[in-house]
């Protein structure tokens, strides 16, 4: 099938190589120009690992094209995918403006019947809205079907989820663009699932909504593991052995951050709100969210008292691992507290130091390895489960640091094993290795 894909960022620029792949001819269209052109070399302009062979195949097959003309993109497209931004506004509710500029071009610029697939995260009934938009901007009468097909790809493992989701969701009003829209993806093999157009909105804000209240949840939980002296892993294998829980994404740390969750979360309780229910729950989600992304820094208070002058190395700097994206890395908050508190701060990224530069406070300086990020500092925090971050052996830390201190916000080392290397050793919901603690008198 011909098909055009509009925004070439994490989402759009996987979902358009992944459809390549699978056989289709798929033109992308961006309006960043420096972006096209880097793509139509073959070189991806977001760090994600594996995308760059498998576009690079698909360009030389001749099945993957980019412009940033919408005429030359949408000419033979019979379905044209919508993957631009839908950011947080300073209410909280998601900015819809470069959806609502994508659907006039598409409108402007669409020659014959047309499936107008919806792949950005949009507040339940902005499709609608869409096909509204869009029709009001065509040049003659022509049949265009709108289906919403939410992405749940995660970042830095974007190229595997493409081609081994859980599900796809395929939500249509007509029967025709529904098959239509299954037959695209019958290649890949993955379950589909297909609703109505307003569930399959909401599946989306509800998967988030639900996988962001698990953190919080088992974050909370730590927090009450590091007052009453149990060990949040201990807690979760032990939960997750419960077929109902589950034992995936349980992971306690500093808070979730990233593209998605914090935006996600923000616009379905404005979403609640706007129709009468408000959201409480996942108000406090996000609450609980906002302080854990503070946690450390409060640990490294009450361990120090001040902060003042103190040398600080952070050992990862990306929302999550395996990405170079810093949008609402908890490392952002976690940098502005040091730096208030007038710690000098030295950060450290094997990807993202340079999206890294935009967002951390000016006083950060930042190192080129982990090894020069810890020497002539106090103590370190690690933000990020990078491989290489967890890899760094904990005897490495005592010959690097002034003093062996290290607050690992993401759990990565055993505590015990700490206490043998002769580490100071601060964690999430574990126990604090070399620093003594009042035994409980009572468990009420
Ligand atoms: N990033 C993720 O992991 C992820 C996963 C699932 C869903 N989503 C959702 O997918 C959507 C896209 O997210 P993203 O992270 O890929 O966004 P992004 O910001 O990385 O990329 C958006 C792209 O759209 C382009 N663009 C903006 N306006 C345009 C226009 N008028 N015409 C053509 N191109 C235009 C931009 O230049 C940019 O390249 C969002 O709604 C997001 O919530 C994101
Ligand atoms: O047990 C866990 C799992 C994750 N996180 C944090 O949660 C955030 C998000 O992680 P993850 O979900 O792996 O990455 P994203 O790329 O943001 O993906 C989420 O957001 C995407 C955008 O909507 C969805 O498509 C995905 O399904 C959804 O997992 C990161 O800060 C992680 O550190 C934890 O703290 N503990």
């Amino acid at each position: 099938m011909n098909i055009a894909v509009v925004g070439t960022g994490y989402v759009g620029l996987v979902t358009g190589v992944a459809l390549s792949d699978i056989g289709h001819n798929v033109t992308c269209i961006d309006i960043d120009i420096e972006k096209v052109k880097k793509m139509k070399r073959g070189e991806s302009p977001i760090y994600e690992p594996g995308l760059e062979d498998i576009m690079k195949k698909n360009i030389e097959k001749g099945r993957l094209d980019f412009t940033k003309c919408y005429e030359d993109g949408l000419k033979n497209a019979q379905v044209a995918y919508i993957a631009v931004g839908t950011p947080e506004k300073e209410d909280g509710t998601a900015d819809l403006r470069f959806i609502e500029a994508v659907a006039e071009s598409i409108g402007q610029h669409a020659e014959h019947d047309i499936v107008v697939v919806t792949k950005s995260t949009v507040p339940v009934g902005t499709n609608d809205y869409i096909r509204e938009i869009i029709q009001q901007n065509l040049f003659e009468n022509m049949k265009v079907d709108v289906v919403s097909n939410p992405e749940f790809l995660r970042e830095g493992s974007a190229v595997h989820d493409a081609f081994h989701g859980d599900r796809i969701v395929i939500g249509a009003d007509t029967q025709s663009a529904a098959d239509t829209i299954e037959q695209v993806n019958l290649p890949f093999g993955i379950p589909i699932y297909k609703t109505d157009i307003r569930s399959a909105e909401m599946i989306k804000y509800a998967s988030n909504a639900f996988l962001a209240t698990k953190i919080s949840f088992v974050n909370e939980i730590s927090n009450l593991c590091d007052a009453l002296g149990a060990n949040i892993e201990d807690v979760t294998a032990g939960m997750g052995m419960d077929a109902r829980i589950g034992n995936k994404f349980l992971n306690a740390g500093i808070g979730y951050g990233g593209s998605c969750f914090p935006k996600d979360t923000s616009a379905l309780v404005q979403l609640a709100d706007q129709a009468g229910e408000p959201f409480e729950l996942l108000r406090s989600v996000i609450k609980t969210n906002d302080k854990q992304k503070r946690l450390l820094v409060e640990k490294a208070k009450e361990r120090f008292g001040s902060l003042q002058g103190k040398t600080v190395a952070l050992l990862g700097l990306a929302f999550k691992p395996n990405t170079d994206d810093m949008r609402e890395a908890p490392s952002i908050t976690i940098a502005q507290e040091l730096v208030l508190a007038g710690a000098n701060v030295v950060g450290y990224d094997p990807i993202a130091t340079e999206n890294a530069k935009n967002v951390l406070p000016g006083a950060v300086t930042y190192a080129t390895t982990a090894k020069e990020a810890c020497q002539n500092a106090d103590f370190a925090m690690i933000l990020t489960e990078w491989d290489e971050i967890q890899a760094i052996q904990l005897d490495e830390y005592k010959s690097w640091l002034n003093e062996p201190i290290l607050f690992d916000g993401r759990n990565c080392h055993n505590p015990t094993k700490a206490k043998q290397n002769g580490i100071e050793y601060h964690s999430i919901g574990r126990p604090t290795t070399q620093q003594q603690k009042q035994p409980a008198t009572s468990p009420n």
